[in-house]
């Protein structure tokens, strides 16, 4: 199993490296246009090898694609982070050319391979690649949900005072400020509603922290953040290595499915050996499903920008 994984900044380095840990994948290339900087990064990862036990050779390149072909899967996450008091939305103008040109050149040399977009306004940048390479849709898969879900079961055991093993959540709809819908209604405490256990407006509360995750680290930061975001896309990239059949909210293109046409919007999918096995529709109640349609109109309202 072959892993490419493009830019090797905060979020391809953390990536590479839950890959690496997770011991699944025989190789991960890094590559970044920065001279030197993969490089760099893959060595120093490699000299944790022996310190945290796993066998997956990483190696750095500087825009060299041809290191990449034969990749299974490639993971995007060239471009630029957001900064305090930005939106991901205004990313597009530089991210946009980036995602573009590095998808085309993936292809080019890993022709069967399944594409993780991770770069920001993520749904945008999967529609894009959508749009200018023609891969099959299974093969194009946005990672924004999984991060989003794993925000929510914190913010979840948080408000519980129980451990995070405890709850289970997922976050539909975009992965923006405004778009997230996290799923209060569906989420448990080992099978029970949460609702058992919060009240109703620090629920609330926890619905608007998840909402603000991203933009709460970043104000913390001075950039966006990598731990969860690196260990989400490997959760994706295991889940199609070794064709495991787990659920994650992904955004994926939509034709019909959720009452949505022509655009890229996170929805539970099962994942495997082919990528987006199948789109999982969970029934949505009123609320929830117009929910989905704010999400959407914002969402295509950026596509137009492209
Ligand atoms: N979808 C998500 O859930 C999620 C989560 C976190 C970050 N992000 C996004 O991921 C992107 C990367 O974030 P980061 O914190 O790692 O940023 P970063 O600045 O640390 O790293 C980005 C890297 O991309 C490289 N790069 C730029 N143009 C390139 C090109 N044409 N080819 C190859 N490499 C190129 C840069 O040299 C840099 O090393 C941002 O757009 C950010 O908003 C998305
Ligand atoms: O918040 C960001 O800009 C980065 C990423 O989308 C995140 O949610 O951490």
């Amino acid at each position: 199993m072959k892993v490419t994984v493009v830019g090797a900044g905060a979020v391809g380095a953390s990536c590479a490296e839950y890959i690496a840990i997770k011991d699944f994948a025989s190789e991960v290339v890094l590559l970044d246009i920065k001279e030197g900087y993969a490089e760099g990064k893959a060595m120093d990862l490699m000299q944790t090898a022996s310190l945290n036990g796993f066998d997956t050779k990483i190696t750095g390149v500087t825009n060299d694609y041809s290191k990449t072909a034969g990749s299974d899967i490639c993971v995007i996450t060239s471009g630029i982070p957001r900064k305090p008091g930005m939106t991901r939305e205004e990313l597009i103008g530089i991210n946009a050319g980036i995602v573009k040109t590095v998808s085309s050149s993936l292809i080019e040399h890993s022709p069967n391979t399944i594409i993780i977009v991770v770069s920001n306004p993520m749904d945008t940048m999967t529609y894009l690649v959508h749009k200018s390479t023609g891969l099959p849709k299974n093969r194009i898969i946005g990672m924004g949900g999984a991060l989003d879900s794993a925000r929510f079961k914190y913010r979840l055991a948080e408000a519980i005072g129980g451990p995070i093993s405890d709850v289970d959540g997922m976050v539909i709809g975009g992965h923006s400020d405004t778009g997230m819908i996290p799923l209060t209604r569906l989420a448990t405490r080992n099978g029970v509603p949460v609702s058992n256990f919060i009240a109703a407006d620090r629920l609330e509360q926890v619905k608007e922290d998840t909402k603000v995750g991203g933009a709460t680290l970043t104000k913390l930061l001075g950039t966006s953040a990598w731990y969860a975001p690196g260990a989400a896309v490997s959760g994706l990239v295991q889940a199609i290595a070794c064709d495991q059949k787990k659920v994650y909210p992904c955004s994926v293109l939509l034709e019909g499915e959720y009452d949505l046409n022509d655009i890229c919007l996170g929805v539970p999918v099962i994942l495997g050996k082919n990528g987006i096995e199948e789109i999982v529709n969970i029934p949505l109640n009123d609320a929830e499903k117009a929910n989905m349609q704010e999400s959407a109109d914002a969402v295509r309202k950026v596509n137009e920008m492209l």
